[in-house]
């Protein structure tokens, strides 16, 4: 199982410094959509730069324009672009086709993604599948992951299938998740936000070991 350290609503100084500590509890690190908003590649390339040996994963949440997009994402450095589940077919087609031609892989973000969509989703089976509690159903409305059972769209739970799950992910919902031991864990405010990013990643990274 990997963790994947998302990295959301910071400068791009704040995005390096806050991951040093934390780097050796870490497997990813996610360039998120705000800094990729806000700052655009520059934040991939800082990110990939300072971390060359860990993952990076551009969260671009690509909705159209998939080969421009890609293209960009991984020619700032990232190993893994994400696209939305929602999108057009054709769009994640093209996503899928750009990643396997430069070796890098795709994360579809499953966030308000159809059963119909997600039947269809399936033939990509070199894909992560993200499941996805967004920023605005966590503080809006209270929605979370839970800590019970995890919701694994049957579509989905074939052997093989890598699944990452996302969105305010804690120390109590990682606990339930390691009894999927999904392929990777995202999380981003529970270790960034945290008074000690360090010890928060550290109690992480020892629940793979259970
Ligand atoms: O995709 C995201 C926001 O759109 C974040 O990566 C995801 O929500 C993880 O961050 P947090 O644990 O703070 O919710």
């Amino acid at each position: 199982m990997k963790i994947q350290l998302a990295l959301d609503r910071l400068t791009i100084e704040q995005a390096v410094a806050v991951t040093r500590p934390v780097s050796p509890y870490i497997d990813w690190i996610e360039v998120g959509t705000s800094l990729i908003k806000e700052f655009g590649m520059d934040s991939v390339r800082a990110l990939r730069n300072a971390y060359p040996d860990h993952v990076i994963v551009a969260d671009m949440k690509t909705f159209d324009n998939a080969v421009y997009e890609f293209e960009m994402c991984f020619s700032a450095g990232a190993d893994i672009a994400t696209v939305m589940g929602a999108a057009p077919l054709v769009t994640i087609e093209a996503c899928m086709n750009t990643a396997a031609k430069a070796g890098k892989k795709v994360m579809i973000d499953l966030l308000h993604t159809s059963e119909e969509q997600l039947e269809a989703l399936q033939m990509y089976s070199d894909a992560i599948f993200c499941l996805h509690v967004s920023k605005d159903q966590q503080e809006m409305q209270g929605s979370t992951q839970g800590t019970e059972g995890f919701y694994v769209p049957p579509s989905l739970s074939g052997e093989g299938r890598k699944l990452a799950f996302a969105g305010g992910i804690t120390v109590d919902m990682a606990q339930a998740l390691t009894r999927i031991y999904p392929h990777v864990m995202i999380i981003g405010s529970a270790i960034t936000k945290a008074k000690d990013p360090a010890a928060a990643a550290k109690t992480f990274y020892q629940l793979k070991k259970e």
